[in-house]
């Protein structure tokens, strides 16, 4: 097992990975530092509950907790504020009170929607993250918890920190294709923005990884983990180094948006959306050859590089305009250096975003 810690000013809490983790959650709940919540809640979805719920609750019950589970339709539509009225209803119904906890089994959606109602829920309860998928190794650090709106992507959300992390890597095993896929785009997205290595390192070992070897997407779960923990413990409330983590969203999540969160899974949207930025760290002279290593790395691990909905660029760019790091309706974008760093750019020139986005229209070059 490999720990890692994520301190802020307010918080400080371990992220465990390791193989067989979820049978042993009584003893990693025992070492958090924290009143041991008596009554739990494991919120997760339609697709991962047939697979670990029940392992998890019997685990548990075994170890003396009170536990209830509360089961969401899988996917991007379930990470909405109708499912999370719907989830306190249940929380209410299973009598959580306010020492009471809520544990995230699944994805990202899971951990973003069951993390707004830990955050909301009488105020605030403690909170636990499982992740099953490669690319809630991200989404499971850092405190990050919300919904979307159909007009945007996470609008609606906190800051809550889980007390404790547990990445239980077996159960990688029944992720499928695609969306192992989309847990690689954030782990190069972590790469490119902190550590050039470890650019090197995913394209050496892409095939290895592809394969699922389980130490190398031990060794890849715990780098990219260390650089978000490295980051939110700077910078808990995204202030400033924080929106670093953004790389490759501003036009990712407006592909999101506009597509009505059905047309790609977030991951895909990141990766051509890191596409777009490094083109666009070009374009304005901030860095020089980084989109070809960029879009090769991206295509290796069998991702999208461009899209036919980047033609919609008059609602993309308005939906560029609301993002949470705009200032003023203005476009921000985190963009290049080199390989491996990156900056925040405020004031984007509009001109040259429409430029990029008709080149991931089709264009390859
Ligand atoms: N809070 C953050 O910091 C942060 C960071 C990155 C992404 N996110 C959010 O995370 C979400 C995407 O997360 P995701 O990619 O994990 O999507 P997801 O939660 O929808 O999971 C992907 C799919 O895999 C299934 N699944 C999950 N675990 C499985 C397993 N072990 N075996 C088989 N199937 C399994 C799910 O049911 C779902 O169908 C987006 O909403 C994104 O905005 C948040
Ligand atoms: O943790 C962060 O900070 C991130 O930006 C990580 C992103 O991968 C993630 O998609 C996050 O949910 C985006 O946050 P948002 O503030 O742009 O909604
Ligand atoms: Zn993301």
């Amino acid at each position: 097992m490999r720990t890692l810690w994520v301190e802020t000013a307010t918080t400080r809490y371990p992220i465990q990975i390791g193989s067989g983790l979820l049978k042993r959650l009584p003893v990693l709940l025992e070492e958090v530092e924290w009143t041991p919540p008596k009554r739990l809640m494991v919120v997760t979805d339609t697709h991962v509950a047939p697979l670990y719920l029940e392992r998890v609750i019997a685990s548990l019950t075994k170890a003396g907790y009170s536990v209830g589970s509360w089961v969401i339709p899988a996917g991007e539509t379930s990470k909405s504020l109708s499912m999370v009225e719907q989830m306190a209803g249940e929380a209410i119904r299973q009598g959580l009170d306010r020492k009471s906890g809520i544990l995230a089994l699944g994805g990202g959606v899971v951990g973003d929607a069951a993390g707004f109602l830990a955050a909301t829920y009488m105020r605030g309860i403690p909170f636990v993250q499982l992740p099953t998928t490669l690319l809630a190794h991200d989404s499971s650090v850092g405190g990050k918890v919300g919904v979307n709106h159909p007009l945007g992507k996470n609008m609606v959300g906190a800051f809550h920190q889980p007390d404790l992390v547990v990445f239980d890597v077996d159960t990688l095993k029944s992720l499928p294709a695609r969306e192992m896929a989309a847990g690689f785009a954030e782990v190069i997205k972590e790469a490119l923005i902190r550590d050039d290595s470890f650019v090197s390192w995913l394209e050496e070992n892409r095939d290895g990884l592809m394969a699922k070897d389980p130490a190398l997407l031990a060794e890849a779960i715990e780098r990219g983990c260390r650089i978000k923990a490295e980051v939110v413990s700077q910078d808990e409330k995204e202030s400033g180094l924080r929106a670093i983590l953004n790389y490759g969203h501003t036009i990712g999540h407006a592909l999101e948006a506009v597509t009505g969160y059905r047309r790609f899974i977030h991951g895909e949207a990141v990766a051509i959306g890191m596409v777009g930025a490094a083109m666009l760290g070009e374009t304005l002279g901030l860095a020089h050859d980084v989109s070809g290593r960029t879009r090769r790395l991206i295509q290796s691990f069998e991702l999208p590089v461009q899209a036919r909905e980047a033609a919609e660029a008059d609602a993309l760019i308005r939906a560029m305009r609301r993002d949470k790091k705009s200032d003023q309706g203005s476009l921000t974008f985190v963009l290049p250096r080199k390989i491996g760093s990156v900056e925040i750019v405020k004031e984007v020139p509009e001109a040259a975003v429409r430029q990029v986005l008709s080149r991931l229209e089709g264009e390859m070059g």
